[in-house]
């Protein structure tokens, strides 16, 4: 059937070429995704999902929508945006190609239902799945980074808070917390909103001290709660599951209560009296060691912690680390956290060399 649209003649083979180009982008943003899910996170469930899509998608790539393609004269082989050529990260990638996914849905959606109004359906019910497969990956490649961070950098409020951040993540930082008690929340949103898109470069996290709301505001990996913050509940209902919450703890009983309530993870300290945090007493090493006896969640030493001591905090059984002061007021803050890192990335070795000869016994 051929309908007028503006003077141009609106044949099937125009609907079909539509459909066969956003059928072919859907498909190949799903399979990207899907590499990532399958080899990056070894996540059956993610991978299986994206398969899933593909192969529901191919069953609408029929031989007469595939035989209305016309590459040659299509205009839009030659156009590349420039960012299409530069992703920084894997996030980034990720993020791209789900959102060509998504894109190709909803064209499928509007053009398929010309043709037939199952296929609308079927494509806009898609185009919610894929939403949820983002929210999944995302949040599952934030509680895998977590997991994989070693070092922590809480910062303290300073003209050269930029800098300093960025020469840490060059070091090889992938977790920041921005602290900063006094600032006026103007400037404390702008200094969020950078920190946020800085530690988006080098693909760390990025969480806020105490406030949900500014975690929120800038979209945030997630908040750090202490004990006269806000509860950890009230937290998650604001900032939904797939977020990341921590907790600061100094005993047992409040690391406890703190993963009863859902914590991702925990501080532990202060490991030594500190000027950063004046009026809080030391827990010392004991409650170091009963962390590493006893906590089932990924957990931080935390607490003048300093590249002299260090090596008794990680004898303490720690095997992550938070400071403040160490890179806030090194020197040096790119080589420091060089060293933080790779003192922790030789421990994990050891520790893996030692089960090794112990499981052979
Ligand atoms: C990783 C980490 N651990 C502990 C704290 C301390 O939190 P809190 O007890 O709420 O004290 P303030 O930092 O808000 O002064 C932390 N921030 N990060
Ligand atoms: C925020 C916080 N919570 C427990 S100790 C501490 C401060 C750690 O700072 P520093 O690493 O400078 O001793
Ligand atoms: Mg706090």
């Amino acid at each position: 059937m051929a309908e007028l649209f503006n003077g141009h003649v609106m044949g099937k083979s125009v609907i079909y070429r539509i459909l066969d180009a956003n059928l072919d982008r859907a498909r190949e943003g799903l399979r990207i995704v899907e590499e990532w899910c399958r080899f990056g996170l070894n996540n059956p469930d993610l991978t299986e999902e994206c398969k899933r899509l593909r192969q529901e998608l191919a069953q609408w790539h029929t031989a007469e929508i595939r035989a209305a393609r016309n590459t040659p004269d299509d205009p839009g082989t030659q156009l590349t945006h420039e960012r299409e050529e530069c992703r920084g990260t894997i996030h980034q990638l990720l993020q791209a190609n789900l959102c060509r996914v998504e894109e190709a849905l909803r064209v499928l959606e509007e053009y398929g239902k010309l043709e037939d109004r199952q296929m609308g359906r079927v494509c806009k019910q898609m185009r919610y799945r894929v939403y949820t497969l983002e929210t999944q990956l995302m949040a599952y490649g934030r509680h895998q980074q977590l997991l994989e961070a070693q070092l922590y950098l809480v910062t303290s409020p300073m003209p050269e808070l930029l800098e300093v951040v960025e020469a840490a993540l060059q070091g090889g930082l992938k977790l920041v917390q921005y602290r900063d008690k006094n600032t006026e929340d103007g400037e404390r949103f702008a200094l969020a909103q950078s920190l946020r898109q800085l530690c988006d470069r080098y693909g760390a996290l990025f969480l806020i001290n105490d406030r949900v709301d500014l975690a929120l505001a800038v979209d945030a990996d997630g908040v750090h709660l202490g004990q006269q913050d806000l509860p950890i509940a009230v937290a998650r209902e604001m900032l939904g599951s797939q977020k990341i919450i921590g907790c600061s703890t100094t005993n047992p009983e409040e690391m406890k209560r703190a993963i009863a309530n859902g914590a991702d993870y925990v501080g532990v300290g202060p490991v030594f009296a500190t000027p950063t945090k004046p009026n809080k007493a030391a827990a010392g090493h004991e409650y170091v060691r009963y962390a590493a006896g006893h906590c089932p969640i990924p957990w931080f030493a935390i607490g003048g912690i300093d590249v002299n001591n260090f090596n008794e905090v990680l004898e303490s059984g720690a095997h992550r680390i938070a400071v403040v002061r160490s890179i806030m007021e090194a020197e040096q803050p790119t080589l420091v956290t060089q060293y933080f890192l790779s003192q922790l990335a030789r421990m994990e070795t050891m520790k893996a060399i030692q089960n090794t000869q112990a499981a052979r016994v």
